[in-house]
């Protein structure tokens, strides 16, 4: 097979799944092939290049969207070739460019990268380079109670940057948006000012960017340091991986002063409140919480059809709504596991000839784990711990403060703390309507004493598998 023959076909069929536009020109219409390899396991090698570096990263990902419709389109296209399908694996490698970075390319390129966030200039080749995801907007954001305050203080940020909520800090569980809402003000502001320095990065990122800035020496720690500090909008994912991290935290304390002095804006995600992270230093959870945080929370069934409905919409596919309500109500632990499901079921109406039913659906959902299954919510813990210790719900909801009935509430508390995706104060009202406070200080008492009392410990898993096993 020739290689420029086999690329053509196979974009042919990527340009069935992968989004047009920005996605299309620069994670595909940007690869050129070079030779194919047959490897000795009948599978080949198809090697392609690339001049942009995070497209090469983003290939090199195995569980990337590109990479896994990349293997479908293959499959169809070698077949459609030679009438046979055959395991072809993409090989993507970066090529230094002769212009040197995005914003070198010439101005009828430009247009077509535009999105992809400005580095500074100055940009240092070890800092990472910031990349949005534009399809990471608050159009395409499903707005619902579980995620209206985030939405919409996001919205005020985005249009505003720099004045009333610095930092917004937007957290909660996995896969819960997070990362799309924080992206969304990142294009909006793009949008608006093409100019603005904005830097999207993940902690780990900027962990590494310092370390391996001390590394090579002061004139490039000096570098780091500008760059970080000159951002107009700084975005980064998951700061409770700072905890326990000194010597960052120290560095992020300062880039963070550094910025928000310039009344420059900061977004900020973590999956917890900031005083919740153990080994986040104190002065750090003070800056956190000086501008807004708010809280994502798990969405319910009737915004998990809502997603399904307009991410079915937004690629033109009509899906049945018994298909879409079968997925919803199977999947409820996070927006990303839905999006996996309805991934596999587009995979299927697409690539197969089988017509998309419950049925169908239901033997993907149960070939990916999942099944209609109970939901792990406060009153359920409620039983499992009363019948555990022998109390009633209504001793767990009261006021009665003897040990017997104290430590069962603090431990119901915990676990649904830990195995639900309700707030402080949603917790605190389900337990009688006790103060969010209250719920944050019962667990916090057992996480502490778990840690030496191996008999808690033990009692706390024991209701765990009680509760997930039904
Ligand atoms: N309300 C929503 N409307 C539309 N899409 C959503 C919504 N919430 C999440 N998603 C989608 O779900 C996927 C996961 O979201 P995202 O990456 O933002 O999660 P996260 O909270 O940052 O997770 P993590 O903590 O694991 O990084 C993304 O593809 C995102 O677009």
């Amino acid at each position: 097979m020739d290689p420029i023959q086999l690329w053509n076909a196979i974009k042919q069929e990527l340009r069935k799944s992968i989004s047009q536009g920005f996605s299309f020109t620069n994670y595909v219409d940007t690869l050129n092939p070079l030779q194919l390899v047959e490897n000795e396991n009948n599978t080949v090698t198809l090697q392609l290049t690339t001049t942009y570096e995070p497209v090469a990263s983003e290939w090199l990902d195995t569980n990337s969207s590109y990479y896994q419709a990349f293997m479908q389109a293959a499959m169809t296209a070698t077949l459609n070739l030679t009438g046979k399908p055959t395991f072809i694996i993409p090989s993507v490698t970066y090529v230094s460019p002769t212009p040197t970075t995005l914003f070198d390319l010439p101005d009828d390129q430009k247009s077509e990268t535009t999105e992809y966030t400005k580095n500074t200039n100055l940009a240092s080749e070890f800092v990472t380079q910031s990349i949005l995801n534009p399809e990471f907007r608050f159009e395409t954001f499903v707005s619902s109670d579980e995620n209206r305050e985030a939405y919409a203080v996001a919205q005020a940020v985005a249009d505003k940057p720099g004045t009333q909520w610095n930092p917004l800090l937007i957290y909660g569980g996995v896969g819960l948006g997070k990362t799309h809402l924080m992206q969304a003000i990142g294009n909006k502001v793009l949008e608006r000012t093409p100019n603005a320095n904005v830097k999207f990065i993940t902690t780990e990122d900027f962990i590494n960017d310092f370390t391996e800035a001390l590394r090579r020496g002061q004139k490039e720690t000096e570098a780091f340091k500008r760059e970080y500090r000159s951002t107009d909008l700084l975005m980064v994912d998951d700061v409770q991986f700072l905890a326990g991290k000194e010597k960052i935290q120290e560095e992020f304390f300062n880039t963070f002063n550094a910025i928000t002095r310039e009344n420059h804006q900061i977004v900020l995600t973590s999956d917890k409140l900031p005083k919740e992270i153990p080994g986040l230093e104190m002065r750090l959870v003070t800056r956190f919480g000086q501008g807004y945080s708010a809280n994502i929370t798990k969405p319910d069934l009737p915004t998990r059809v809502a997603i399904l409905r307009n991410k079915s919409d937004l690629e033109n596919l009509s899906i049945p709504n018994d298909v879409i309500d079968e997925i919803a109500a199977a999947v409820d632990t996070n927006v990303r596991d839905l999006e996996g499901v309805f991934n596999q079921v587009v995979g299927k109406m697409r690539f197969s000839n089988v017509p998309i039913t419950v049925e169908t659906a239901r033997t993907i959902l149960e070939t990916m784990n999942f099944k209609r299954q109970r939901a792990i919510t406060i009153p359920l813990i409620q039983e499992a711990v009363a019948n555990f210790f022998n109390v009633t719900v209504q001793d767990l909801n009261g006021k009665k403060r003897n040990k017997e009935i104290v430590v069962p509430r603090q431990i119901a508390m915990y676990i649904a703390r830990e195995l639900t995706q309700d707030s402080l104060p949603q917790i605190g009202r389900a337990f009688g309507g006790k103060d969010h406070t209250t719920v944050m200080h019962s667990t916090e008492k057992i996480e502490n004493a778990i840690e030496n009392d191996s008999i808690l410990a033990e009692q706390v898993q024991k209701i765990r598998e009680e509760l997930s096993n039904g």
